[in-house]
């Protein structure tokens, strides 16, 4: 709803009322409309001022409506009847305005911003864009080179930005509403024609052809297979090229086509996943609004290597004091200048001072005494880890939550080696850790609810998308990888190549395909990890004996590369060739191709022609029906925290959801038909098999996805 008051005797005060971000649902669309409308009529009003209550002055439109058959009157004509008004109307934004929320702004003759304010027209990161008339006024009112900046990337922007930019008029470091009704009482009576912004023209921009083919190039090239960002530009260019009604048909007609799309829906779903994420719970009943964290002033990062640094930058960054231990003096030294390069990087794109202070670093472990959390990133070694945490256990004062990085050790065997085990919990970062979105945080049996929820908030805290999931090899995100690798091997020796494989992913929406990701990551990593499970064997024997291991289907190819010295990037070969060791950009390798011919000779194998649905059908629902095994064995809450993990640290296309989001657009009994398929074809492969859940769900009407967290319970319930 909106209320209304009179202040200052002749200004009437508009106040957004819908918390907790006064978000335009139809009751706040009708509230402006009466309100509005009352204050027009009001002979003793000489102008207007629009707020939102609680320091927010809008965060758009009610993304939740969306779904809904939207009643209420439509922002448009709302937006259009304020901008129409014969009486000054001021936007007084305070906190964010996004969305539907700047667009009513734009509407306004006036904008005033608190200095902390963030203004942005973020539409296309929920599969739309601004169409109650933000990708018209826009580019009237700031350019089209800026308009369309904002607009494609949805990125918000200061106030200082906004008032350089010319989105708004004045800031204010005081009270924003008390500044708007003094700034509306010294407009009152003055012209509103030249602040009508429907009314200008777009600002003269040489070679506008040049510019739109330049970045609807560009757009095309990050959207990887996004349909807003375009429609974006599209609409900013009819509002470069066409007049003002002209360009909100054409505004309309794309809306229209993005509102109804499956795009839409999946970035959307992100949206929300990503919020409820944070209301974890666990088997064990204990869940976010039952459980205080601790408070963690205090940290400690344990081994200075890859993610010890950049675990370190991202306690830093966040205003904790960090004690940085590191056993081998030449690593320390380097990680200290890696570790100050970071922060000084870092801090220089945020425009702040670096927390350089803020870490001490150390060779004894004696340091982390009085530190309320650690973390410990040393060798993937469970003898080591297990010294560490017993060392740790003598070290810290009691109550300190000790962490594991580990990314395939058992959680609960290093908390059963500590006296409190209820202490102990995973944090699983990836790298780059300081700019890696995600987090889970890995808890066992034994974790203690206060010891979750103060990881959940540390995460928060350094901006992670953090997720809660239980004790299993893998966790959630590398255990689904595995099928989704195995697949892409056993591709290779049906007949297809890295290139195709890659091809297919790449157009799916994923930055890389399984080759080109595996040998930026380096093949060694999992060619260690096979050996650790008794998998690699010397690669001379041939047939189909040799690619049975434990009783199941098994590719030795990775291994074979790795034996060849081929571990990817880093030395300059692996599934394509490099110009040199670290090169990036990865080329065709007429090695690779004869190695596999005469690999597929060795073992009787003929190659067929495999196309790109196989790939994608081969490998996405093998890593889902992973997923439903982890949904089934309580790993994982719910299909949000699988897709969260997905979108924010594995590159699914945020654009399709995420792996369960997409099994729910597919349809769960073509994934189900499409496994067993797939299953009879290769009984040897037992992650084809479909999991039981899979079966269950589909046997009970294939509900959708925000219904499985019921479902599983009633069928959990009936087992
Ligand atoms: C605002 C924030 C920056 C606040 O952040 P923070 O404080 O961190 O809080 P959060 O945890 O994020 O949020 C708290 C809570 O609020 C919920 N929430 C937030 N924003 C919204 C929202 N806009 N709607 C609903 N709910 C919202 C959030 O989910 C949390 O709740 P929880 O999930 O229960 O935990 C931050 O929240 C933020 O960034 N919000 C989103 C801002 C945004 O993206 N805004 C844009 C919205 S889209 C928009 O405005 C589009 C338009 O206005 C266009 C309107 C046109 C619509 C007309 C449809 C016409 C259809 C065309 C068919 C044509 C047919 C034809 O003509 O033929
Ligand atoms: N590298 C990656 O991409 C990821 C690694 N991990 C996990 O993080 C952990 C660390 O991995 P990396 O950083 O890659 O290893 P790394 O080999 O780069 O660094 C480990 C560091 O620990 C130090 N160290 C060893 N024993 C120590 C001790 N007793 N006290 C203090 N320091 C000690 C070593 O000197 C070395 O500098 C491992 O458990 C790994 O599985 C998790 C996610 C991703």
């Amino acid at each position: 709803m909106a209320e209304y008051n009179r202040v200052s005797e002749c200004v009437g005060l508009i106040t957004l009322r819908n918390p907790p971000v006064n978000a335009l649902s139809a009751a706040v669309r009708q509230g402006i409309v009466d309100t509005v409308q009352r204050a027009l009529s009001d002979p003793n009003v000489k102008s207007v001022v629009i707020c939102g209550q609680n320091g927010i002055f809008c965060g758009g439109a009610d993304i939740k409506e969306f779904r809904s058959n939207m009643t209420g009157p439509p922002l448009i004509p709302m937006i259009h009847a304020i901008e129409s008004a014969n009486k000054p109307v001021v936007a007084a934004i305070e906190g964010s305005a996004l969305g539907g929320g700047l667009e009513l702004a734009l509407g306004c003759h006036y904008r005033i911003a608190h200095s902390k304010a963030r203004l942005g027209l973020p539409e296309v990161s929920l599969g739309l864009l601004p169409a109650a008339g933000g990708s018209q006024r826009l580019p009237r009112l700031i350019g089209v080179p800026a308009a369309l900046n904002l607009i494609t990337t949805g990125r918000h922007v200061t106030a200082a930005e906004a008032l350089q930019l010319g989105i708004v008029d004045q800031v204010t470091d005081h009270n924003t509403v008390a500044a708007a009704v003094k700034f509306a009482l010294s407009v009152a009576g003055r012209s509103l024609d030249p602040r009508r912004i429907s009314t200008h023209p777009c600002p003269q921009q040489p070679d506008l052809d040049a510019l739109f083919e330049e970045v609807m190039q560009k757009v095309r090239q990050s959207a990887r297979g996004a349909i807003a960002p375009i429609a974006c530009v599209q609409a900013v260019r009819a509002a470069a090229t066409l007049p003002y009604a002209q360009g909100m048909e054409r505004e309309r007609e794309l809306m229209a086509t993005l509102f109804t799309s499956g795009q839409a829906r999946a970035l959307q779903y992100c949206f929300f996943a990503e919020r409820a994420v944070g209301r974890w719970r666990m088997p064990s009943g204990a869940r976010w609004d039952t459980s205080k964290p601790r408070p963690v002033h205090k940290a400690a990062v344990i081994g200075l290597g890859t993610m010890g640094r950049g675990i370190t930058v991202a306690l830093a960054q966040t205003g904790l004091s960090v004690i940085a231990v590191e056993t081998q003096e030449k690593q320390l030294m380097e990680a200290k200048q890696a570790i100050s390069g970071m922060l000084e990087r870092g801090a220089k794109g945020r425009g702040v001072a670096p927390a350089l202070d803020g870490v001490i670093y150390s060779q004894n472990i004696q340091a982390v005494a009085d530190v309320d959390l650690v973390i410990e990133a040393v060798f993937e070694d469970i003898a080591l880890k297990t010294k560490v945490f017993q060392q740790l256990s003598a070290v810290c004062k009691p109550g300190t939550l000790l962490c594991t990085n580990t990314s395939a050790l058992d959680v609960d065997q290093l908390a059963s080696e500590t006296p409190n085990p209820e202490l102990v919990v995973g944090m699983h970062f990836f790298a780059p850790a300081h700019v890696m979105k995600l987090l889970e945080v890995v808890y066992g049996p034994r974790s203690s609810p206060q010891a979750v929820a103060t990881a959940m908030q540390l995460g928060k805290k350094m901006g992670k998308a953090s997720v809660a999931v239980g004790n299993c090899r893998g966790f959630v995100g590398n255990r689904m990888l595995k099928p989704y690798i195995e697949e892409a091997f056993f591709l290779l020796e049906e007949g297809a190549t890295p290139e195709l494989v890659d091809q297919a992913l790449e157009e799916f929406g994923f930055p890389m395909g399984v080759f080109r990701m595996s040998d930026l990551s380096g093949l060694d990593v999992g060619w260690r990890v096979r050996k650790g499970d008794g998998l690699v064997e010397p690669g001379t024997a041939s047939g189909r004996s040799a690619r049975i291991r434990q009783g199941r289907r098994y590719s030795p190819l990775g291994d074979l590369l790795c034996e060849e010295g081929r571990f990817g990037q880093k030395t300059g070969r692996g599934w394509y060739q490099y110009d040199k060791p670290g090169s990036r950009v990865a080329r065709f390798d007429p090695w690779l191709h004869s190695f596999l011919g005469a690999y597929r000779a060795q073992h009787g194998l003929v190659a067929r022609r495999i196309d790109h649905q196989e790939v994608l059908e081969r490998c996405l629902y093998a890593l889902i029906n992973e997923g439903f095994h982890i949904l089934d064995d309580g790993i994982a809450a719910g299909p949000e925290d699988i897709d969260v993990i997905y979108v924010s640290g594995y590159g699914w296309p945020r654009h399709r959801g995420g792996p369960m989001f997409y099994a729910n657009m597919v349809g769960l009994a073509k994934v189900l038909e499409r496994l067993e398929h797939y299953q009879q074809l290769h009984p040897e492969v037992p992650h084809l098999q479909p999991s039981s859940l899979l079966r269950r769900l589909v046997a009970s009407g294939s509900p959708p996805i925000h219904k499985w967290g019921e479902a599983i319970k009633k069928l959990h319930s009936q087992l």
